[in-house]
């Protein structure tokens, strides 16, 4: 099924805003929305630290309306929501790592601004409808695999236990506010405009640098199962979760096509570099309390209610995400 003439009734002339617009899906979303025929506002900080960055947009600058603004302590929000039709909740603080650190930041981002869009919503648009990313960093350490959305629910970070906060304000404003809202949990995404920079944020990001410039990185362990969702799968979702009634006050993991650990993710990375020089250099597996082992999800919820299904394999979204960086990798340093 080709959903794009649905989407495109859904959304043409429709005005939607994306929170953390200019970073890695949510310029992905935007770009996706503007080719739909949508008035799209993108709102972002644009600290460097949350991945937000103008060259993501380079290809629709003229298309969108752009608001350097930060969800947190936003003045601004009732007149940035305001009539508007669909809001994709992206904003958010990433780096597990980082939740650890600096827990009152996360707790800012990913929960308390959550609230405040959602009171706004209520109070000047109760009309739109909502999209919030979420992260599988809500189920902690998997008890099986794959891990459906029953799976108990025991972050072993902060970055899991806001999310899970930030999913549960959406959730209660649905069901008790009647605002329409949807969450996805999404797993390891990767894609052109993901960050590459910091392995405090992403460990594939990273990687695709290393190789690309011919560098040895490290596998910690490596035999650690992870799937991966290729960026245009993920926006299709975001769109199916926004324009299908069935998934209003619903949570839906999105998982890959398929699994794979970490050691031949890394050979498969250094193969599709062919830099000729990148190298794997073997460490041993990561200990840390907040490390949750092997990770798959089960996404046979989202196949059966909205009929997502992930199209792009591993490899595609390796060699696509690859031949991205190949000439913008200075874009992103
Ligand atoms: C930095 C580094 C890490 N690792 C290993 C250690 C862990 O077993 C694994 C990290 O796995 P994780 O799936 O948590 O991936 P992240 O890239 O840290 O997290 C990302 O995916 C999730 C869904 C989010 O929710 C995060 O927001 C997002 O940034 O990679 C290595 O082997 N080498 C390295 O250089």
């Amino acid at each position: 099924m080709n959903p794009t003439p649905a989407f495109r009734r859904a959304f043409r002339g429709r005005r939607v805003v994306i929170t953390g617009g200019l970073g890695f899906i949510g310029s992905n979303l935007a770009a996706r929305l503007v080719g739909l025929g949508a008035k799209v506002t993108l709102i972002d900080s644009l600290i460097p630290e949350y991945g937000g960055n103008l060259r993501n947009i380079a290809a629709i600058r003229r298309q969108v309306t752009v608001n350097i603004s930060d969800v947190r302590n936003n003045h601004a929000l009732p007149h940035l929501l305001r009539g508007q039709d669909f809001l994709f909740n992206l904003a958010g603080q990433t780096s597990h790592l980082d939740s650890m650190t600096e827990p009152d930041t996360d707790l800012e981002i990913n929960c308390r601004a959550q609230l405040a869009l959602l009171e706004v919503c209520r109070r000047h648009n109760p009309g739109i409808r909502v999209v919030f990313a979420s992260t599988r960093q809500i189920y902690g350490r998997p008890r099986y695999l794959p891990v459906d959305e029953k799976h108990p629910l025991q972050p072993v970070d902060v970055n899991g236990i806001n999310k899970l906060a930030g999913e549960q304000y959406h959730l209660l404003y649905s069901a008790v506010h009647g605002i329409r809202s949807s969450v996805l949990r999404l797993t390891n995404t990767i894609g052109p405009h993901m960050r590459v920079k910091d392995a405090r944020q992403t460990f594939v990001g990273t990687w695709i640098r290393q190789a690309l410039a011919g560098e040895t990185f490290e596998v910690w362990g490596g035999q650690q199962l992870r799937d991966f969702t290729y960026v245009d799968d993920a926006v299709e979702a975001f769109l199916l979760a926004a324009t299908r009634p069935e998934a209003v006050g619903h949570v839906f993991n999105l998982g890959g096509r398929g699994k794979i650990n970490l050691a031949d993710l890394a050979a498969m990375l250094v193969k599709e570099a062919g830099s000729g020089r990148a190298k794997v250099r073997a460490y041993p597996a990561d200990r840390r309390k907040i490390d949750i082992g092997d990770f798959y999800a089960d996404g046979s919820l989202i196949a059966r209610r909205l009929g997502w299904r992930p199209r792009t394999t591993i490899r595609q979204a390796l060699a696509r995400t690859v031949a991205y960086y190949r000439t913008e990798l200075p874009h992103y340093l």
